[in-house]
C-alpha cells in the first residue's frame, strides 16, 4: 500500500510543544503546591496500574432500538460473565439467569417478581429482597475493582452513594460491623426505598461493566426508532461514533443537501418508517403525500418492504407509501443528474441514468448494454431535459429541505452525531472505520481528486471529515460543494463509507435482469483478508501492526462466514440488528468486547422482545470467540488514556523541581 504523505514534522513538533506548554500551565494552576503535585502523581501512578477498562463495539444499529438497548443492558453478555465469575457454582442456572435479567431490566423484573411472590408464604418476598441486595452488592464490589473509588462514586446514584459505599467498603464478616450493616439494610426497607436502591444499583453495575462504547456507524435507516437510539447514546456515560453512509444522509439533509434528503425519504417510505420523520422530528409530509397521490399509482416495484409485526395506521397506507416512494425516487434520480453535472470531479457520469433512457422504447443503455425497463413511472420526466424538476417538485423539495434544516429535535440529535462522531477513529491502537479504505486491485490507495487536489488514505478520510463539519455548520451557505461531498460519501465510488463502484437503486427498481443489480465492491473487501495489507493500513494511520486491529462495520456478515480476518487483525462487526436483513444473515449479528485480557467477538441471536426476556429469561448472546488473548494483562498504562496520564505525571514531576 502506498502511504499518503503526513503532516510535515516541523509543524507537528511546534504543535506538540505548544500543547505541552499549555498542559503545564493548567497543571501549575491545579496543583499549586508541592504537596498537591505529589498527591496527584501518586493518584495517577496508581490509576496506571489498574486493569484496562472494557470497551464495547457495536455497529449498523439501523434504528433497531430495542435490540440495541438490550445489548447495552447486558453489555454483550459481559454482565452474565461477571455473574458467573462471582456466583457460578453457588446459584442454579435459572437463578443466575433471573439475576442477570434483573440487572438488565430492574424496573420490570421487580414488578414481575413482586407479582410472582406476593401470594407465597410469609417472608418469601422479604427474603428475596434481602438476598438480592446482598448479591447486588457482592457483584458491584467485583465489577468495581478495576476502578478508583472516585470513578465508582461517579457511577453511583447520588441518592444512594453514601449507603452504597458503606455497604461496599465495610467488611460484613467483621463482627462489630455486622449490626451496622444490618441497620443499613433495615433502614432501606423501613424507609420504603428498596426498589429504588435495587434499580439504581443495577444501572451502576451496567455502567461499570462497560466503560466505553464505540458505535461504528449506520444508526439511521431501515428500523423504526433511530431517534430513540440517539437519545440513548446522548445519555450514555462514554461513547464515540464513527459515521456510517446512512448517517451521512441525515447529516446531509440537515446541511441542505436535497439529494441526501430525498434518499432518506425514499428509504423511510420503503421501510414504512415515515413516522420517524413526522412524529419524532416534527417534519410534515402532508404536501409530499398529496403530491404523490396525485401523480403516482400503485406499482409493484415500489411497495414497502415489511417486517414481521409491521402494521398500517389506516386503509390505503400501503398504497400511499408506494406512491411516495415513487415520487421521491424520481426526484432523487433527477437531482442525481443535476449533481453529477455540477460536480465533474465526482466522475460519476455513468450514473446520470435518466440521460440514458429511450423514453419511447422504454429502454436504457448502461455500460454499452441495452435493458428493457419495467414498472416505469416517468410521467413527470421531460425526455428533452430529464434532470429538470417540475415547478411543483422544486417547491416541494425546497419546503421539505427547509423543514429538515429547521427541525430542532433533529438538530439536537445531529449536533451530537457530528460532534461525537468522526469519519474514523484511532483508539487504543485500533483503527475504527465504518466501511473501507478505497484501494485498487494491487492494494494501492486510490486517489480522490477534487478541485485540483488529490486525497488518499488518511488524508482522504481527514478531508471528508472536515467537509462534513463544514457543510453541517453552514447549511445555508451558497457553496454546494461540501453538501455534495456528503452525498458522495453515501454513494460515490471512492467513498470510504460506501466502498462500492455504484449504487444500483435505479436498476433494482426498473430492470429485471439481476446481473445489472450487482454492486461491485472495492478490492479492499478481498484484500482485507490479507495480513500484510491490514498491517499497511494500520501503518497508514500511524498505528502499530504488532498490536493493532482494524475494526469495520457496514457489510452484513452471514452466519458461518468469518468476521475475523488477516490473522485476527481485521474484524468486521456489522451488528446484524436490521430485521429486514436477518433472513439473509441468518442470525442477530456480532459485537466486540475489548477488556484487559484481549478482544472477544460475541455472536447474537435475533432479539425477540423485552417482555420475552423478563418473563422467560431469554437472552441473545449465543457464543463468544476469543480474538486474541493478551500474554500480559493490559493495564491503564497500555492505553491512550494511560499515555496522557503518563504525560501528566512527567509534567508534574518537572514542576516538583520548581516548587
Ligand atoms: O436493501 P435496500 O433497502 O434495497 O438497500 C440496498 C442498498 O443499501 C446499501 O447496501 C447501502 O446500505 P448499507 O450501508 O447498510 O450496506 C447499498 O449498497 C444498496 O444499494
Ligand atoms: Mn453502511
Amino acid at each position: 500500500m502506498v502511504h499518503g504523505s503526513n503532516q510535515p514534522n516541523q509543524f507537528k513538533n511546534t504543535e506538540e510543544t505548544n500543547e505541552r506548554q499549555y498542559l503545564r500551565e493548567i497543571m501549575e494552576e491545579r496543583f499549586p503546591t508541592k504537596e498537591a503535585a505529589v498527591a496527584e502523581i501518586m493518584n495517577l501512578e496508581a490509576i496506571l496500574h489498574l486493569p484496562k477498562a472494557t470497551e464495547h463495539f457495536v455497529s449498523d444499529l439501523h434504528g433497531e432500538y430495542s435490540a440495541f438497548d438490550h445489548i447495552l443492558r447486558n453489555g454483550s453478555g459481559n454482565i452474565k460473565n461477571k455473574i458467573m465469575d462471582v456466583f457460578g457454582g453457588r446459584l442454579t442456572a435459572s437463578h443466575l439467569q433471573n439475576f442477570a435479567i434483573l440487572i438488565y431490566y430492574p424496573e420490570e423484573k421487580l414488578e414481575y417478581k413482586k407479582r410472582q411472590l406476593q401470594y407465597d408464604e410469609d417472608g418469601t418476598l422479604e427474603q428475596w429482597y434481602l438476598d438480592t441486595i446482598q448479591r447486588l452488592i457482592e457483584l458491584l464490589e467485583f465489577v468495581s475493582t478495576k476502578y478508583t473509588r472516585s470513578k465508582v462514586r461517579k457511577a453511583l446514584d447520588p441518592n444512594f452513594a453514601y449507603i452504597t459505599e458503606e455497604l461496599l467498603y465495610t467488611d460484613p464478616q467483621e463482627f462489630d460491623k455486622r449490626s451496622y450493616i444490618d441497620q443499613l439494610m433495615t433502614n432501606l426497607v423501613s424507609l420504603g426505598v428498596t426498589d429504588e436502591f435495587i434499580i439504581a444499583t443495577c444501572y451502576t453495575i451496567q455502567q461499570l461493566v462497560v466503560d466505553h462504547l464505540h458505535v461504528l456507524g449506520d444508526i439511521y435507516d431501515r428500523g423504526e426508532h433511530p431517534e430513540l437510539i440517539m437519545d440513548r447514546l446522548m445519555s450514555y456515560h462514554s461513547v464515540d461514533i464513527q459515521w456510517g453512509n446512512h448517517d451521512m444522509l441525515w447529516v446531509g439533509a440537515s446541511s441542505g443537501s436535497a439529494l441526501c434528503m430525498l434518499n432518506l425519504l425514499r428509504i423511510s417510505a420503503r421501510y414504512n418508517n415515515l413516522a420517524t420523520i413526522e412524529d419524532a422530528y416534527g417534519i410534515s409530509l402532508r404536501h409530499l403525500s398529496r403530491f404523490a397521490e396525485q401523480n403516482y399509482s400503485d406499482n409493484p416495484a415500489f411497495r414497502p418492504k415489511l417486517v414481521e409485526g409491521d402494521t398500517f395506521s389506516f386503509d390505503g397506507e400501503k398504497l400511499q407509501l408506494t406512491q411516495i416512494q415513487q415520487a421521491v425516487s424520481i426526484m432523487q434520480f433527477k437531482m442525481e443528474v443535476q449533481t453529477i453535472a455540477r460536480e465533474p470531479d465526482f466522475d460519476m457520469n455513468d450514473r446520470a441514468l435518466l440521460n440514458e433512457i429511450d423514453y419511447d422504447k422504454k429502454t436504457i443503455q448502461i455500460h454499452g448494454k441495452t435493458y428493457q425497463l419495467t414498472n416505469t413511472c416517468f410521467d413527470l420526466i421531460d425526455p428533452k431535459d430529464p434532470g429538470k424538476l417540475t415547478s411543483e417538485e422544486q417547491e416541494l423539495i425546497e419546503g421539505l429541505l427547509h423543514s429538515f434544516v429547521e427541525s430542532k429535535s433533529l438538530q439536537r440529535h445531529l449536533d451530537f452525531l457530528v460532534n461525537k462522531g468522526s469519519m474514523y477513529l484511532c483508539y487504543n491502537n485500533n483503527l475504527l472505520l465504518h466501511g473501507c479504505m478505497p484501494v485498487n486491485e494491487k492494494g494501492e490507495l486510490l486517489p480522490f481528486k477534487y478541485h485540483g487536489r488529490e486525497y488518499r488514505g488518511k488524508q482522504l478520510v481527514d478531508f471528508f471529515d472536515q467537509q462534513v463539519r463544514h457543510a453541517y455548520n453552514d447549511p445555508c451557505g451558497n457553496d454546494h460543494s461540501a453538501a455534495d461531498l456528503i452525498w458522495y460519501l453515501w454513494q460515490g465510488p471512492i467513498s470510504p463509507l460506501f466502498g462500492k463502484q455504484a449504487m444500483t437503486t435505479f436498476e433494482r427498481y426498473f430492470i429485471k435482469d439481476k446481473a445489472s443489480h450487482e454492486e461491485v465492491r472495492n478490492p479492499y473487501f478481498k484484500l482485507r483478508h490479507n495480513e500484510q495489507f491490514t498491517d499497511n493500513l494500520l501503518k497508514e494511520f500511524g498505528l502499530d501492526p504488532a498490536d493493532g486491529h482494524v475494526i469495520n462495520g457496514h457489510t452484513p456478515v452471514k452466519r458461518g462466514h468469518d468476521a475475523i480476518m488477516a490473522n485476527g487483525k481485521m474484524l468486521v462487526i456489522d451488528g446484524g440488528y436490521s430485521k429486514a436483513y436477518q433472513p439473509t444473515t441468518g442470525f442477530g449479528g456480532y459485537t466486540l468486547l475489548y477488556n484487559s485480557y484481549g478482544l472477544q467477538l460475541v455472536e447474537h441471536h435475533p432479539f425477540t422482545s423485552k417482555k420475552d426476556s423478563i418473563v422467560n429469561g431469554t437472552d441473545i448472546v449465543s457464543s463468544r470467540r476469543v480474538v486474541n488473548h493478551e500474554v500480559h494483562r493490559k493495564s491503564v498504562a497500555d492505553t491512550d488514556i494511560g499515555s496522557r496520564l503518563k504525560e501528566n505525571v512527567k509534567i508534574l514531576r518537572g514542576l516538583l523541581d520548581e516548587y
